[in-house]
């Protein structure tokens, strides 16, 4: 045996485990695994490396402004059906948020005058979208309802472990449509449903902005299942933002956790998945601890799962061509902004998009994301004053190799070539501005410990739809993976999906 595995192998005696599951990371993957399992009645620990919980959906707090770190259009809060996932985590453990709902999901500010709007209501978005492009009447309404049919299907349906086959055969029988429906989009792509009944090719691009803006890429490499989520359920459950900031849901999640009987720490970064005969049987931290328990969840990357906590020989063939398949997308340059409540004219959206050449969409620093929390929740900041938290994909790669004060004067350049992009729907922007925060790739991966600070896998090429995303059990007994390295992929919603699933996969291994 190696230098290397052997370090990843327990030197001590073959103790029963303390806890039945350990979940590595508290995003909303790590959390929702946790406490569904918590809930079952599992003695689970989560183990957080940063000081609170929530990963890209937590928050930090400066000069009375409330900042969400990433994460700040919130699907997955809605009333009825079964994909308000966020709402049903949160039922599982007795806790509950309230939300304030969302009108309009974007207001685009796209190429050649392209304005409009993506509102709640799903008919006043169709005939907005149509005044556009009146020719394509017909293409848009069979394209985006499509979509429903698919998001009709999923909300049909209890949503579990897609690896658990008497749950597979009980959704069978009790909804055989609604399956089979899903096993026909499965391996399909938004973009070649959208060409089916769509011609102009100004039409097409903005279809691929409709997915790039949560998916990272345009709509032939977007799978249609979650393409299928985003469209209709902006419709149906809403988007919907947390009073008190994103933070809550972690936050709340923690609490029933705990009252659940549960555990976290803080602090807690795993540096070693321990391996023995193959087999995960616990986790070593930084400070030299170490825990056992029966399984194992890594809500870290598969990058950072597969590459540092585990030994490289450890590395299973299936995980080698998983990274042939899917490589690690851009991460963000965030502007956490803090202005004057004057430079947003009354009735701006709380979120926007802004691209102003096409050929540009998938570049760095092309599209700009833009999101102003305090439009729904003004207690995040200080009264008079507004949050506008802005991003835009950045690759980890411009951001190294320099001196503190290369870098702090790289931040302050792009800082000002965001500032000035935004001027042209914020006029004003510069002269109202009250705080300014600048994240970079960097910053990402070291609050969030994500490998280049990546905003989760997106594909080399084109793929059979979500039929390449892995589900929670590894190669590896013992070692499961949740979150947006996991089938669906990225979006609280979805890593919410992987969360339930995990649990419910380790509920039945357990016989809980
Ligand atoms: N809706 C939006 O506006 C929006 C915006 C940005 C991101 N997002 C999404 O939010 C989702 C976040 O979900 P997630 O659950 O996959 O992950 P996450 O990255 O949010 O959470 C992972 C957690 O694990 C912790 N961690 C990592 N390595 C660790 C180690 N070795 N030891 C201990 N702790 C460790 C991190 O500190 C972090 O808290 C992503 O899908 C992302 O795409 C959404
Ligand atoms: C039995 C038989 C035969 C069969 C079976 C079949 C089946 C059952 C199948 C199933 C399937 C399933 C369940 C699936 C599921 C799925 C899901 C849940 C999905 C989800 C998804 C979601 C999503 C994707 C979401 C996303 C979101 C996002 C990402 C967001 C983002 C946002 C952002 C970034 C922001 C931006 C903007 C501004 C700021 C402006």
């Amino acid at each position: 045996m190696s230098a290397v595995s052997s370090a990843f192998q327990s030197n001590e005696p073959v103790n029963a485990s303390e806890y039945d599951v350990i979940v590595i990371g508290s995003g909303i993957g790590g959390l929702v695994t946790a406490t569904q399992l918590a809930s079952k009645g599992a003695k689970v620990l989560v183990l957080e490396r940063y000081l609170i919980p929530g990963g890209s959906a937590g928050y930090f707090e400066r000069e009375g402004y409330r900042f969400d770190v990433g994460a700040s259009m919130i699907f997955g809060f809605g009333t009825n059906g079964t994909t308000n996932l966020l709402t049903r985590a949160l039922k599982a453990v007795n806790m509950s948020l309230e939300t304030i709902p969302d009108s309009v999901q974007i207001h685009y500010h796209l190429p050649n005058g392209l304005e409009l709007k993506v509102h709640r209501d799903y008919e006043k978005f169709l005939q907005e979208l149509t005044s556009h492009f009146p020719h394509e009447q017909q293409g848009i309404r069979r394209f985006y309802d499509e979509c429903w049919k698919v998001f009709n299907c999923l909300n049909a349906m209890e949503l579990l472990s897609l690896e658990e086959p008497r749950y597979l055969m009980r959704v069978f029988f009790q909804h055989p449509f609604a399956c089979l429906g899903l096993v026909k989009y499965l391996p399909q792509n938004a973009g070649d449903i959208a060409r089916r009944y769509i011609s102009d090719p100004q039409l097409l691009k903005f279809i691929d902005m409709e997915c790039y803006c949560w998916s990272v890429v345009p709509a032939d490499r977007t799978p249609m299942i979650n393409a299928g989520m985003v469209f209709s359920d902006r419709h149906y459950g809403g988007i919907n933002y947390p009073k008190g900031g994103v933070g809550q849901i972690a936050g709340k999640l923690v609490e029933g956790l705990v009252k659940a009987g549960s555990e976290i720490q803080y602090g807690a970064r795993v540096t070693q998945i321990i391996l023995e005969d193959g087999t995960a049987v616990g986790v070593k931290l930084a400070n030299g601890k170490q825990y056992r328990a029966k399984r194992i969840v890594s809500n870290a990357t598969r990058w950072d799962t597969f590459e540092k906590l585990l030994p490289s020989e450890a590395m299973p063939a299936s995980e080698k061509r998983w990274q042939k398949r899917y490589q690690k997308s851009p991460s963000f340059l965030s502007l956490h902004l803090g202005v004057n409540s004057e430079v947003l004219p009354s009735g701006t959206d709380c979120h926007h998009i802004l691209l102003e050449d096409w050929e540009k969409m998938e570049d760095e620093e092309g599209t700009i994301f833009v999101s102003i929390p305090t439009l729904l929740d003004p207690d995040l900041a200080p009264p008079e004053h507004h949050i506008i938290h802005t991003f835009t994909p950045s690759w980890m790669e411009q951001w190294q190799g320099l001196s503190p004060k290369e870098y702090q004067h790289k931040k302050e350049e792009a800082a000002e070539r965001i500032i000035k992009r935004l001027e042209k729907i914020f006029p004003g922007l510069t002269a109202g501005l009250d705080y300014q925060e600048v994240g970079t790739p960097r910053t990402h991966r070291r609050f969030l410990g994500r490998d280049d600070g990546t905003y989760g896998p997106i594909p080399r090429g084109k793929l059979a739809g979500l039929l390449g995303m892995p589900f929670n059990r590894t190669a590896i007994p013992g070692l499961y993976c949740v979150g947006d390295s996991t089938f669906p992929g990225q979006g609280l919603n979805a890593v919410a999906f992987s969360g339930f699933a995990c649990g419910h996969r380790i509920a039945v291994d357990l016989g809980l």
